[in-house]
């Protein structure tokens, strides 16, 4: 099986790709999770079987659990079954969301953080775009690169009582390598969209590739500062001499991000800076139910729209696929399959600019179903 960090083409399209594939099934584990995660990942699946069959690609899929209904019900989130059936059987995943508690649950982990660190899928990859037909402005075309296992993510926290109270604390971890690798992907990102825009000069969205760095190195000096020096070594390789590589400090970049967002091409950061940015960048294109990612590693990749379980919308059949569609795409992409995932990204775009089935989110009056059938119309 192959998987290509350096293959992300993220919505461009197919005129390039003309090599035919060979014939090939790709297994994949389908975990909708809670919430509308089961309502947006069956979507995902209909996608996938209604690929044209001139691409020679068949998939056949595997049910697997995760979530808080599930550690309800097994008193685990994340069965052990679940992952070595991932790592035994499936050539990809695609995962819906998780209601996550905001209080403490006993035994309660979050599986998609477990899941990262488990199947040391190490980048997460969330494209963030506008469509032609819809902006008015600049177009926004980024991509952010976010580190997948440290930072606080390493979830080492513990409570202790101190001289006024509780006190709590929690871990920062980042490591030169983690940060090194994060970084040697940003730079291979940055130089695979210079190629594509070569490629399309018509549709570039600009001259230069471009990664920045965010951080927070001038309060956090060792861990952020780690980070920062580890990404800028990094970018400083020789075979990134055409991208040009700056930083920002992470709360400015909020606000640079929201005032200027279509300067921004590759952005890489720490894991907890990569999970705020992207939501905020989401709502720069409109919706948390457009944007996709996907959790990549050496031979495995996880497609996982950015959005939550959304329990506000759950049940009423409203929640925007795009997200998982895209992410379908994305998955596709990193398995090697660019021209099935351009024929995705494709009849997405055409949804979104014709914008006769938009859901309530993006303002307009279409069920989930509805964006699907019409998404499906197109491929
Ligand atoms: N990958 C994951 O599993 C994941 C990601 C984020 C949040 N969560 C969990 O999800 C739960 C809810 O979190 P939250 O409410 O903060 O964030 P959320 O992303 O679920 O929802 C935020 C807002 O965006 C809207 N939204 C999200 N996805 C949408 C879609 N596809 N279509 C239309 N509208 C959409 C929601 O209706 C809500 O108003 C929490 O338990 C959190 O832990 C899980
Ligand atoms: O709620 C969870 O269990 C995980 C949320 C998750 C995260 O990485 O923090 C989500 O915000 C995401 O962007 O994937």
């Amino acid at each position: 099986m192959t998987t290509s960090l350096s293959g992300l083409r993220t919505h461009l399209c197919t005129e390039f790709i003309t090599m035919a594939a060979a014939a090939r099934t790709l297994r994949i584990g389908l975990i909708p999770g809670d919430g509308i995660g089961r309502e947006v990942i069956p979507a995902g699946q209909r996608v996938l079987e209604s690929l044209p069959s001139s691409l020679n690609l068949k998939f056949s899929f595997v049910n697997l659990d995760a979530g808080f209904d599930t550690f309800q019900r097994t008193g685990t989130a994340l069965p052990d079954k679940t992952v070595d059936t991932l790592k035994k059987e499936c050539d990809g995943a695609l995962f819906g969301a998780v209601s996550s508690p905001s209080t403490k649950v006993a035994g309660y982990s979050s599986p998609i953080v477990a899941l990262r660190k488990k199947l040391d899928l190490y980048a997460n990859v969330r494209p963030v775009k506008t469509t032609v037909g819809s902006t008015s402005g600049d177009p926004i075309d980024l991509v952010i690169v976010r580190e997948n296992t440290e930072d606080l993510y390493v979830k080492e926290e513990r409570t202790h009582e101190g001289p006024n109270g509780k006190v709590a604390e929690a871990i920062k971890r980042i490591s030169e390598s983690a940060s090194t690798r994060i970084s040697t992907i940003a730079g291979e990102i940055a130089l695979r969209r210079q190629k594509i825009r070569a490629a399309a000069p018509a549709t570039a969205t600009r001259d230069q590739s471009m990664v920045t760095i965010t951080h927070k190195s001038n309060v956090l000096s060792q861990t952020d500062g780690l980070f920062r020096e580890a990404a800028r070594k990094a970018l400083a390789a020789e075979r990134f001499s055409s991208v040009h590589v700056e930083e920002q400090i992470v709360d400015s970049m909020v606000y640079k991000l929201f005032r200027q967002p279509e300067y921004y091409d590759v952005i890489v950061a720490p894991n907890l800076y990569g999970d705020i940015l992207s939501d905020g960048a989401a709502a720069l294109v409109g919706s948390l139910g457009l944007v996709p990612s996907a959790n990549v590693g050496d031979g495995f990749a996880i497609g996982e729209p950015c959005h939550g379980s959304a329990p506000d919308i759950e049940g009423k059949g409203v929640a925007n696929p795009i997200a998982t569609l895209r992410s379908v795409a994305l998955m596709l992409e990193f398995l090697g399959e660019e021209i099935a995932a351009a024929k995705i990204y494709t009849a997405v775009d055409a949804n979104l600019d014709e914008a006769k089935f938009l859901s309530p989110d993006m303002g307009g009056k279409a069920t989930t179903q509805q964006v699907l059938d019409d998404v499906l119309k197109r491929l």
